[in-house]
């Protein structure tokens, strides 16, 4: 539900009987005040020996166009977390409170400045349909503007996922099986953008088997976590298909062009220990304590100054931008005609009809 005026008022009461909730947090609140009572900030910048009105123009700034209502909405949230939190500081709230609405494929939380993304089919191996598709983009960009100091992409059960479910090229629109392979290739595309162009430090937290896309995009976060148990897995010629996600570029970078060969073309299935010796994996752990050690790290670099880890993954990565765009859509294209081949419909009728699996 949005916060209403009323609402905002009363949070702006509300503030003013909190104990001094620290200078980080009231940046945070005079930000957001001003973008919801103002919009985005257009004052000129405070000169560098003026710190206090810098620090507050730079977080104002910071919001960029974060609409009002949204920036009311997070005041709002802001100021309700510090009462709860100072009414009893060791309350925990449950994690279906935390749950943002909206999602179906997904289960979106935003807590310790940590928002993550979790895929929640786990009876289906958290195989990526187009509705998880879009609603990743979606919880991306609702991500990418939100207060969040960094967004974690995860995975319900016992796998992370199975990518692309195989059901998706089965719905065959009237216009025929070439529409299907163009709104996919669309799909794909955007889907991939999403990552390339995300601003924040995106870190996924692999908690079991990775298959087809799910692996693919690795190369386009700034961290990943495995677990001991996570395989690594891109069957693209078993199925008829061709790399994706920008793997092209970025596995041969990343690991070196013999072994990416091996991954993209023969389907080699990495360990996760494997997959970290390759450069692809930041680190393993082991599975009983995987999300224990994983999550105190990120609660942890969730406290670093936000602009400035936003404007490192900026400089380690802006100038490969555009050349990455012109990857996906070129991967993307590729995939577009090989989705109609014979080889490429036999392998998934193969599997539908279970008479493959991988
Ligand atoms: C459209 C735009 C984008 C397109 C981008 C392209 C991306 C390319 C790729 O991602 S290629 C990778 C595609 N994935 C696969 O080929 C995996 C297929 N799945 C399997 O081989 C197996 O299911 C398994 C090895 C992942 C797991 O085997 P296991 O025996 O442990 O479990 P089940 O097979 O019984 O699975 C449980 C149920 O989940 C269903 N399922 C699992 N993965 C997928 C999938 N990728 N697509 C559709 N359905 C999947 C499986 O059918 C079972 O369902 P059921 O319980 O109803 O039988």
């Amino acid at each position: 539900m949005r916060a209403s005026q009323k609402d905002f008022e009363s949070a702006l009461s509300q503030v003013k009987l909190l104990k001094d909730p620290g200078n980080e947090v009231k940046l945070k609140l005079y930000a957001l005040y001003k973008q919801a009572t103002e919009g985005p900030c257009n004052t000129p910048k405070p000169g560098v020996f003026d710190l206090i009105n810098k620090a507050k123009w730079d977080a104002w700034n910071a919001l960029g166009s974060l609409p009002k209502e949204t920036a009311r909405q997070n005041y709002v949230d802001l100021v309700s977390g510090l009462s709860s939190s100072s009414d009893s500081s060791s309350q925990v709230k449950p994690e279906a409170d935390r749950k943002q609405p909206g999602y179906e494929t997904l289960v979106v939380t935003s807590e310790d400045s940590i928002t993550k993304i979790m895929m929640n089919r786990p009876a289906k191996k958290n195989a990526m349909t187009t509705q998880m598709y879009n609603e990743i983009m979606l919880a991306l960009k609702a991500a990418s503007k939100d207060d969040s100091a960094i967004t974690v992409l995860t995975g319900n059960g016992d796998y992370y996922s199975s990518g692309n479910d195989l059901s998706n090229f089965t719905d065959i629109p009237p216009e025929g099986i070439e529409e299907k392979a163009k709104s996919g290739a669309i799909l794909l595309r955007d889907f991939v953008d999403c990552f390339i162009d995300f601003p924040k430090p995106l870190i996924a937290v692999v908690n079991g088997p990775a298959v087809g896309i799910s692996v693919t995009i690795l190369g386009l976060f700034d961290t990943v976590y495995a677990s001991n148990r996570a395989t690594f897995h891109t069957p693209f010629s078993h199925l008829g298909q061709s790399p994706e996600g920008c793997s092209s570029y970025t596995f041969p970078k990343i690991m070196g062009p013999a072994k990416a060969a091996e991954m993209l073309i023969f389907g080699k299935k990495l360990t996760a220990a494997e997959a970290c010796a390759q450069g692809l994996v930041t680190e393993v752990f082991p599975d009983s304590t995987f999300q224990k050690e994983v999550w105190t790290r990120l609660k942890a670099y969730s406290k670093l100054p936000p602009n400035a880890m936003r404007i490192s993954k900026q400089v380690i990565r802006n100038r490969e931008k555009e050349k990455l765009h012109a990857i996906n859509a070129e991967e993307s294209r590729v995939l577009q005609e090989r989705w109609l081949s014979d080889e490429c419909t036999n392998a998934v009728m193969n599997f539908l009809t279970r008479k493959a699996k991988l």
